[in-house]
């Protein structure tokens, strides 16, 4: 059954994310009786063995009427920053508050995009929410707004939200939206447009439905967001399901009616090939030939033989990207820093000791860390 997909045993833990058009009005001020609603089911899943990670957006739609700021505090960036940092206090009170009348504690993690990039840092973040998990309380995230610099941002929640499903190894995410599903056109547009209940496979056709516009205002993401968002998911194992945050007790009703566009995630991967394969931002790029690309797609490491040019700064360690002939193969961790990289590029392994000064490693990288896309 697809809503079971999203209760334990399957889904032992579940991130809900909410988005700005949900908890702000669009006069600015917070929708603190619908948000008390969603957490009286955060409390249901926990007292039947759920626990739950919440990424909540708001900061910027909040902190932009505080500070006057005019279009909802998106006019520039140097806006949405002072936005977020005042708008996220706000934020983080209204989840004290709440949760504790209900006996819960609130705990605050602000992330942004290169702290689950990094395999170090997202290491770091992934025990942080296990620990807290464990202690029983209730992680509400965000992206880190105020200091994310343009080029490096999430921008959106959504794709922060499967992004933090890979790192607490959750089994499903429900994306709490201002509308109640996927439908086969931008139904604001389109009246004739019909809801999409389950999707298998992300395939173009599915995902060419994110392109019609991009969301609701107070938000960033629209429907492209939550397509991508459904795709790493995917890639984590995570079931993915976009639902109707416009109801009181959102949860509890897509439990009772089963409302809404479930993504349906083929079987889960290792998580290190998923934290892998999920990744927006590669360090480099590595351009290989064809007889290289066919070794990896046969389960090979790539060796240093099979490229042709190396590209970016890298260093040992850092995720890269491998570029075959006809666009991009795979992703992986990087054996050498860029220039020792550069250097033994197009040489077979017997070779490389003598340009090295050291003996080569056994691969550039390894297929141990390497995923194809
Ligand atoms: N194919 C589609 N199906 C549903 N909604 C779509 C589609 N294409 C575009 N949209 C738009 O995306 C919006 C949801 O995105 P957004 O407002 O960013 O959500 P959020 O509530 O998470 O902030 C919908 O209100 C709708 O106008
Ligand atoms: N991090 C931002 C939210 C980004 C955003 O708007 O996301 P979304 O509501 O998913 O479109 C904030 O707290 O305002």
């Amino acid at each position: 059954m697809r809503i079971e997909r999203f209760a334990p045993p399957q889904a032992k833990r579940l991130v809900v994310k909410i988005g700005s058009s949900l908890l702000v009005r669009p006069d600015g001020t917070p929708r603190r009786e619908w948000l008390a609603t969603l957490l009286d089911d955060v409390v249901e899943r926990r007292a039947a063995g759920q626990q739950v990670v919440i990424v909540s957006s708001g900061a910027i739609a909040l902190g932009a009427r505080t500070l006057a700021l005019p279009g909802g505090g998106r006019a520039s960036l140097d806006d949405a920053q002072a936005a977020a940092a005042v708008g996220q206090i706000m934020l983080a009170r209204l989840y004290e508050e709440l949760l504790g009348e209900r006996g819960m504690r609130a705990a605050q993690m602000l992330l942004t995009l290169d702290d689950l990039e990094d395999r170090r840092r997202y290491l770091n973040a992934s025990a942080t929410l296990d620990r807290l998990l464990a202690l029983g309380a209730v992680p509400v995230l965000n992206e880190n707004d105020s200091v994310a610099t343009a080029e490096i941002r999430f921008g959106d929640n959504d794709r922060l939200a499967a992004r933090v499903a890979q790192a607490a190894g959750a089994g499903g995410v429900v994306l709490l939206s201002d509308v109640d599903g996927l439908y086969t056109a931008d139904p604001t547009v389109d009246p004739a447009a019909t809801l999409v209940e389950t999707v298998e496979e992300l395939d173009e056709r599915i995902m060419a439905l994110g392109d019609a516009r991009s969301g609701s205002g107070l938000g960033t993401g629209g429907m492209a967001a939550k397509l991508q968002a459904a795709r790493i998911a995917g890639l984590a194992g995570a079931d993915l399901a976009i639902v109707s945050g416009k109801i009181d007790h959102p949860l509890r009703r897509f439990a009772e009616t089963g409302r809404g566009t479930v993504f349906v995630a083929p079987s889960a991967p290792p998580r290190r090939k998923a934290w892998l394969a999920g990744g927006l931002a590669a360090k480099g790029r590595i351009h290989v030939d064809e007889g290289a690309a066919a070794a990896l797609a046969a389960g090979r490491s790539l060796l240093a033989a099979g490229v042709f040019q190396v590209e970016g700064a890298f260093r040992r360690g850092d995720v890269v990207e491998v570029v075959a002939p006809a666009g991009p193969i795979a992703r992986g961790l990087v054996a050498y820093d860029s220039g020792e990289a550069a250097r033994i590029a197009g040489v077979r392994n017997e070779a490389q000791g003598e340009l090295l000064g050291y003996a080569p490693r056994s691969a550039l990288v390894h297929r141990d860390h390497l995923v194809m896309l």
